[in-house]
């Protein structure tokens, strides 16, 4: 996030930072007429904030102020009454990345923040209901990521996440690599098959490409991500980036739970005979491998399809 030596936790946070490590930048127009949906936060705001019962709450409070929150254009996502699916009805998603690849301008643009001043104020917290897909989620996201490549909470942000965003900029070779680290360091700390989507910001600067698609496609696969590329100066592919982080959660939700129902078959079937239980299970086992890794090599830019 641009921060300037503005007071609270943002001031404090950007303190340190490196502005002349930042490339390929360009001023760009302030976003569409968007709710707000954003708040500053320190340390122990966001300690509290997350509480599950706060989030709970937060999601709910989200709810009963009945604004609408839209995309900027031709989105039909509205507000609606029904539940998200995870646990405390919030999904938790982290941006991370190197230093001034358009992290906090990607989360200000879901969360419907103008940038300038008013941004600076916003704090690193965005919170927003949107409908995929005919069903509502509501999307926490955390652009708390610091410059020396951790968090204020390191332990959070790697232990809480439903998903994590990983941003690079394509005129910027290094963040790229930075991307790659963190994907590394990610899988370390979580061994639950948490969806990680790599996005190459800054797509509208073609000139300054140092990073090709097909680079940053080869390097999903081979990370087993998915990725897309995003600008946050046109709002190019925004929101596309969000809903699939809401389609990649959900659809390892459901995966989870065919898995539980199919072990619950298993168990109905053990009257079978064991030969042919075997038999069965392995030529499944075989298939979904086949099936997964076909699936896997072949859509990592594909962000509806696990
Ligand atoms: N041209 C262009 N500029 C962008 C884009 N996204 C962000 N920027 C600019 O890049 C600079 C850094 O963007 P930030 O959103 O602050 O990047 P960040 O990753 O949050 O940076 P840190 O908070 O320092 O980690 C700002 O000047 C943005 O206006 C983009 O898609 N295209």
């Amino acid at each position: 996030m641009t921060l300037n030596g503005g007071s609270g936790a943002g001031g404090s946070r950007s303190a340190g930072r490196e502005r002349d490590r930042r490339r390929g930048s360009t001023p760009w127009g302030p976003a569409p007429p968007l709710h707000r949906r954003s708040m500053p936060v320190d340390e122990r705001d966001l300690q509290a904030a997350l509480t599950p019962g706060s989030l709970a709450a937060t999601a709910a409070g989200t709810r009963t102020q009945g604004q609408r929150l839209d995309w900027p254009e031709g989105s039909s996502d509205s507000l609606s009454s029904g539940d998200s699916g995870s646990e405390d009805g919030v999904y938790k998603v982290h941006a991370a990345g190197a230093p001034g690849v358009g992290k906090s301008a990607l989360a200000r643009i879901f969360g419907g923040v103008e940038d300038g001043p008013e941004a600076e104020a916003a704090g690193h917290t965005y919170d927003r209901s949107i409908t995929v897909d005919g069903e509502e989620a509501s999307l926490m996201v955390y652009d708390i990521w610091e410059q020396d490549g951790g968090c204020w909470l390191p332990g959070h942000c790697m232990a809480m996440g439903d998903a994590y965003v990983i941003v690079y900029s394509i005129t910027d070779k290094g963040s790229f690599e930075k991307a790659s680290e963190l994907r590394v360091q990610l899988r370390a700390r979580r061994q639950t098959d948490v969806p990680i989507i790599l996005v190459g910001n800054k797509s509208d600067l073609v000139r300054s490409r140092e990073v090709s698609v097909d680079e940053g496609r080869a390097c999903a696969e081979v990370f087993d991500c998915k990725f897309i590329e995003t600008s946050a100066a046109l709002h190019h592919n925004v929101q596309a980036l969000f809903e699939g982080v809401v389609r990649q959660i959900r659809l390892r939700r459901d995966s989870k739970e065919d898995n539980a129902r199919r072990q619950a078959g298993t168990r109905r079937r053990e009257s079978l005979g064991k030969k042919a239980k075997l038999f069965l299970g392995r030529i499944v086992a075989r298939n979904s491998r086949k099936m997964a890794f076909l699936a896997k090599s072949k859509s990592c830019h594909d962000l509806s399809v696990l």
